[in-house]
């Protein structure tokens, strides 16, 4: 299946990202998002992104501006109707994610493929909401997505192969590495990423260390790029606690229950870089 035209929905962090590399790759996108300040937000990252590739040497001008042009904003979900895949990057919420696939399944061509970029909910749930299960399928980017190279695939109970192998070859069109994983709490990336942000939250809340010390040590004493607690911030508190209430659910194991103080922070509005505060201060 030859897919060009491709919408993203949820022009946030990750959203952005995903709309940014597609158009890079000569797909054609339609990024779309509820609120009209988020597309201006999401569309402002993506040119100051795109401009520092120039800066670098690594794009042409004239490659950005082809870039662009290949992009489009919009609040309205009819405008998939021409769409070959979409790429739903809205919050880590399943009511609002299966709302979303709901309408997308009336909305969308019959061969179109329904991807999430969820971090951890099940797809087999999210599948189930439409009449094309076979065409849903996750599709796990990492954050922040022009840099990151993995992109988890992961196939629910009634993704078809035919399905997998277009999402396969869209990764490696987009120059991701795709790995391949089953539909359980987490998949494996967050699976084994956030227990061990978590356990670094419950150091700090137990008062064994410091936010800077325990990043100070994970980030010299184990080589990691960002401290656990930079990278909490940096994904997005409210992301990492939807992540542990799904695995501490769907496993049923009290070795996943959130932190209370990464609780706290959520319920502060301390989300992180986003909202300029969470175990750091940020000037945004
Ligand atoms: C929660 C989930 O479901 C799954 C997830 O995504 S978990 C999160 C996974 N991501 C990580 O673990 C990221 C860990 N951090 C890192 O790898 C690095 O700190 C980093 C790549 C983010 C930044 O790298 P760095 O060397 O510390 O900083 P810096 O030199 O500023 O950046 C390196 C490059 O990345 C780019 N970059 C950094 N942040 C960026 C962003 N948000 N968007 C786009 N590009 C970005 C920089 O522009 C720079 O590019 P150049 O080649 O043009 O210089
Ligand atoms: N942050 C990360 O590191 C990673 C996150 N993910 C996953 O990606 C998804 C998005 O996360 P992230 O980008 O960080 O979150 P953000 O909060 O940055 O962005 C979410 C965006 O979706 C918008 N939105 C909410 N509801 C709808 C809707 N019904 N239709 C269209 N847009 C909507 C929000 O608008 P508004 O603000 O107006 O509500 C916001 O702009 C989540 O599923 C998350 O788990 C996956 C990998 C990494």
């Amino acid at each position: 299946m030859e897919i060009k035209h491709v919408m993203v929905i949820g022009a946030g962090q990750m959203g952005s990202g995903i709309a940014q590399v597609c158009a890079q790759s000569g797909f054609h996108v339609k990024l779309n998002d509820i609120s009209e300040e988020a597309l201006q937000k999401g569309l402002a990252g993506i040119e100051k992104n795109l401009n520092r590739s120039v800066e670098k040497g690594r794009m042409s001008e004239e490659d950005k501006q082809n870039t662009l042009n290949r992009l489009q904003t919009t609040t309205s979900l009819q405008d998939a109707s021409d769409c070959d895949l979409v790429i739903e990057a809205v919050i880590e919420n399943m009511d609002i994610k299966t709302k979303v696939f709901k309408e997308l399944d009336q909305i969308t061509p019959e061969h179109a493929i329904l991807a999430s970029n969820t971090s951890s909910l099940p797809i087999t749930e999210i599948a189930a909401v439409t009449n094309r299960p076979e065409k849903v399928i996750g599709m796990h980017f990492m954050n922040p997505v022009p840099v990151m190279k993995l992109v988890e695939i992961i196939r629910g109970l009634a993704t078809s192969d035919e399905t997998y192998k277009a999402i396969e070859d869209m990764t490696k069109a987009l120059n991701k590495t795709p790995v391949e994983v089953n539909d359980f709490p987490g998949f494996v990336s967050n699976r084994v990423l956030m227990p061990m942000i978590n356990e670094a939250i419950y150091t700090v809340y137990e008062g064994v260390a410091t936010p800077e010390a325990v990043d100070e040590v994970m980030k010299l004493g184990m080589n990691h790029p960002m401290g656990p607690l930079t990278l909490a911030d940096f994904i997005g508190l409210d992301t990492c606690l939807y992540i542990m209430e799904v695995l501490y659910e769907g496993f049923g194991d009290s070795k996943y229950r959130p932190c209370p103080l990464l609780r706290k922070y959520v319920k502060a509005g301390w989300l992180g870089r986003k909202t300029g505060r969470g175990f750091y201060v940020y000037d945004n």
